[in-house]
């Protein structure tokens, strides 16, 4: 793995939070994207090198929806930057994590991304993430 690539945050209003993250960082997000598959509308903050990710559920059966039910609003995941996520995804398997998706898929900001099961990272939610090469992007 290259660097964290985001840091994911679980929250119940996405508005409310951009207003108090814009506080906090001195800086307004540069994005808003909604992921329909994973069931969340996302913002980005760019904290110097650094990537906020704020989560907001758009369905009552998003991972978001569940987390915030069960664990209330707070860091979700971290996810990092890789070269190759496929080989990654292979490497982490063939050492007995568990991938929570076969095959990479379309997550926000242009990335392939693929999430170990928390349960095999002592509690914390590992998303892979890969830049989608321009030739893939059509
Ligand atoms: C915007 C796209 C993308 C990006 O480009 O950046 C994203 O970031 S999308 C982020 C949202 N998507 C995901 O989180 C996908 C991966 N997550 C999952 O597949 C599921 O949430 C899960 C991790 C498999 C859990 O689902 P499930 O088993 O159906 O639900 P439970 O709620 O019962 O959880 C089981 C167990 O795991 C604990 N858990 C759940 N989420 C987390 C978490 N983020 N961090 C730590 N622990 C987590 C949960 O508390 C349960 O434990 P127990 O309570 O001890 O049973
Ligand atoms: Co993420």
């Amino acid at each position: 793995m290259d660097k964290i690539e985001h840091i994911g945050i679980a929250v119940r209003d996405l508005a409310a939070s951009n207003k108090l993250f814009e506080k906090i960082f001195g800086m307004p997000h540069y994005k808003i994207e909604e992921v329909a598959s994973e069931g969340v509308r996302t913002s980005f903050f760019e904290v110097g090198p650094n990537k906020i990710e704020l989560l907001e559920a758009t369905k009552d059966d998003s991972p978001i929806a569940k987390f915030i039910e069960k664990k209330g609003e707070g860091i979700h995941h971290i996810a990092f930057a890789v070269t190759d996520i496929r080989k990654e995804m292979d490497r982490l398997r063939a050492q007995g994590f568990r991938i929570l998706n076969e095959e990479p898929k379309k997550g926000a900001d242009n990335k392939w991304v693929a999430f170990l099961h928390p349960k095999d990272g002592n509690g914390v939610l590992i998303e892979l993430c890969q830049e989608i090469p321009v030739r893939e992007n059509t």
